[in-house]
Formats: structure tokens, C-alpha cells, sequence
């Protein structure tokens, strides 16, 4: 039976996408830092020559933006060379590879959504990592797909929706910044995106390759998203709380965060038909999944 090596198992993505309905000739082998540690370039290669795996999707990632800037060292070992070595290994396999980008490439600057072939200039990192795994994959001569995606929320791991209802329960006010704008992505939808992309690239071998970007539809800043999710967890009897916008230097952190980073559907539209649906929509099924553990 063919199988996918995703990476991250336990990450937002990568819990995703185990859930989704897979067709049954397929099989999802799902691996975390347990069974495969990303800073191990050797343990990388052996991993994809295992066994004779269909496609790769690289959904993990060091992913604490600030801690990051402090810890450079990792945060590449993670996002740039072990790409590199997921590139290497799925040319030698003769496998497509899927990997994972983010918004944080982009630094922010362009009035409107970023397209894919927009220059990149991370402000942090965390983005320039991920910009080394971008470049690393892509010249790695292994079929791939890089999705760029933004904002990544759910009803479990780490994320803005879950800190914001953590932090609401005991506060009444926070502050929250609103002069950085994009769209939230949750990893449901993301997964199901991705999904679609792995089997066309499995099964047809003129299935577009190359960058795309896929966020949610809808731009809205950290503020305004705040809101939404305080708006609707009191609908469904949760935590609410009322949200203070701030400007950004009024929120210092240890790394930069692009003021614009709305990412652009016009090439995964085009190249895939992939239409995301409004970002309030993918946060009302997240906050369900969460109100039905709680209750
Ligand atoms: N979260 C977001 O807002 C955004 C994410 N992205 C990208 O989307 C992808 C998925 O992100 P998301 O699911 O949210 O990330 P998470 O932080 O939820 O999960 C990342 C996963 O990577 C694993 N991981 C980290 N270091 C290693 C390592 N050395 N070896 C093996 N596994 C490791 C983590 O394991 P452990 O838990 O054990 O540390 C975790 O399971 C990533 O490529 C990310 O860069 C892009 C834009 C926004
Ligand atoms: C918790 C909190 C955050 N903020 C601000 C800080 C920051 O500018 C913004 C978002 O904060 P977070 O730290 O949750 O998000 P951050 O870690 O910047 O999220 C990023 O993660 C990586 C992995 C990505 O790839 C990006 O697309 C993006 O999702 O909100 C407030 O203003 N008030 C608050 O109470």
C-alpha cells in the first residue's frame, strides 16, 4: 500500500492531517521528535529510504517565533537543513515533496496580498529559516510543492485562539495588537489542502509544482481576530473578554512581525482550484471542537 511520510504528528498540521478521510489505498505514516529528530539530517535520509514511501509532507517546524531569535541554531537545524535533507532524500527516491511555509517570509511592507513570486525579506529568525528551507527544497531536484501559509489556529497545540481564551478567562481587558494584519488558516482546512495537492502529485506526474500560498479568505488583524473569537466563544457560553487594540510598539517582543502579511490565492486557485472560505467560518468549527471537550 502506498504510504506518506508526514512529519510533526503531534503539531497542529500534523494531528490534521492523520484526521482526515484518506482513501483507503493509501496509508499515513505520522512521526514526531520520538521517532525521527528533524536535527538529524542522517536519520532524515534513512527515514525516507526505509521503506518505498509515495510522497513526503514536511509539517513540522520550529515554530516559537521569539524563542527563535535566541536560538538560531536550532530553529535552522529544523527549518532549513532538515528540509534540505528531506529534498535530497525525496530526489533520490524519485518522490514528491511537500513542504511548509509561512507568511513570515514576507516583511510586511506591500500594501495589498502578497503573490507568490512577491520578494521575500524576513524580519526574524524564524522566517529567514523557513526561507532557508524554501530555497534548500527548491534546489534540492526533488519534485515539490512549497505551501506558504499564515496564522495557523485549532482546537489543540499552541496557537492565538487557545491563548486568547486561556488568558480571557481571568482577565477582562487585554491588549492586543492591530496594526499587524493578515488571515487566520486553520490547520483542518490547511490539511485538507494539502491532502489534495499530495495525491494529485502522487498520482499524475504533470500535477503543478512549485510555491503557493493558502490562508484562509478574509483579511483582519491580531485585534480584530481577538475579538471574533471573544464574539463567538460567549455565543457558545465561553470566556469572553474586551479587547484593547494597541499599536505594535506598545507590544515589544524579542522578534519582528510583518505589519501586512494577507497572502494572495491567486496561484493555488489557478494551479490547483482551491477556493479557502472565510477565516470567521473555519474559527466557528474550532471553537465547537472546543466548547464539545469542554462541555
Ligand atoms: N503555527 C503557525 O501559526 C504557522 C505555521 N506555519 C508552518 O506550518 C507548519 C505546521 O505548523 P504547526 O502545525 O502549527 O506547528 P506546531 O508547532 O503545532 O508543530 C510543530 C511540530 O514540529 C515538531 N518538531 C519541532 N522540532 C522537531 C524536531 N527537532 N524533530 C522532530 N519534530 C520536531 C514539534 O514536535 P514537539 O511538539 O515534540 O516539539 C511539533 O509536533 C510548519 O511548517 C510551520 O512553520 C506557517 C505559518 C503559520
Ligand atoms: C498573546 C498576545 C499576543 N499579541 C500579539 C503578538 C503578536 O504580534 C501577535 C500574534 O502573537 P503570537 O505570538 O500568538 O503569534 P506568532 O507566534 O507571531 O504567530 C506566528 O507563528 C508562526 C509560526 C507563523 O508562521 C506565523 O504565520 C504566525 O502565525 O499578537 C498581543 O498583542 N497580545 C497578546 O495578549
Amino acid at each position: 500500500m502506498p504510504a506518506i511520510l508526514v512529519t510533526g504528528a503531534n503539531g497542529q498540521l500534523g494531528t490534521e492531517l492523520q484526521r482526515r478521510q484518506w482513501p483507503d489505498d493509501i496509508e499515513i505514516v505520522a512521526v514526531d521528535l520520538a521517532e525521527l529528530d528533524l536535527t538529524d539530517t542522517d536519520a532524515i535520509a534513512a527515514m525516507v529510504a526505509s521503506r518505498p514511501f509515495a510522497a513526503v509532507i514536511n509539517g513540522a517546524a520550529y515554530t516559537a517565533v521569539d524563542k527563535a531569535e535566541s536560538d538560531l541554531v536550532t530553529a535552522w537545524a529544523v527549518n532549513a537543513l532538515a528540509p534540505a535533507a528531506f529534498g535530497k532524500a525525496c530526489a533520490e527516491a524519485g518522490i514528491p515533496l511537500v513542504q511548509v511555509s509561512t507568511d513570515y517570509v514576507f516583511d510586511g511592507s506591500k500594501t495589498g496580498a502578497w503573490e507568490v513570486n512577491d520578494p521575500v525579506a524576513p524580519l526574524g529568525v524564524y522566517g529567514a529559516s523557513k526561507l532557508g528551507g524554501e530555497l534548500a527544497v527548491r534546489t534540492s531536484g526533488a519534485r515539490h510543492v512549497i505551501v506558504r501559509t499564515a496564522w495557523v489556529v485549532s482546537a489543540h497545540g499552541n496557537n492565538f485562539v487557545k491563548t486568547m481564551l486561556r488568558v480571557g478567562a481571568d482577565r477582562d481587558t487585554l491588549n492586543v495588537v492591530a496594526d499587524q494584519h493578515g488571515s487566520p488558516t486553520s490547520a483542518a482546512d490547511l490539511a485538507e489542502t494539502l491532502k489534495t495537492i499530495v495525491l494529485r502529485l502522487i498520482r499524475d506526474d504533470t500535477a503543478p509544482t512549485g510555491t503557493f500560498h493558502f490562508s484562509n479568505a478574509g483579511a483582519t488583524s491580531w485585534a480584530e481576530f481577538a475579538a471574533e473569537i471573544f464574539r463567538q466563544s460567549e455565543q457558545r457560553g465561553g470566556p469572553s473578554a474586551r479587547v484593547e487594540p494597541i499599536p505594535t510598539s506598545e507590544y515589544p517582543t524579542p522578534a519582528r512581525r510583518p505589519a501586512n502579511s494577507l497572502l494572495s490565492h491567486d496561484a493555488i486557485r489557478a494551479a490547483y482550484g482551491i477556493e479557502p472560505r472565510d477565516w470567521r467560518e473555519a474559527l466557528s468549527d474550532i471553537l465547537d471542537e472546543l466548547m464539545k471537550e469542554d462541555a
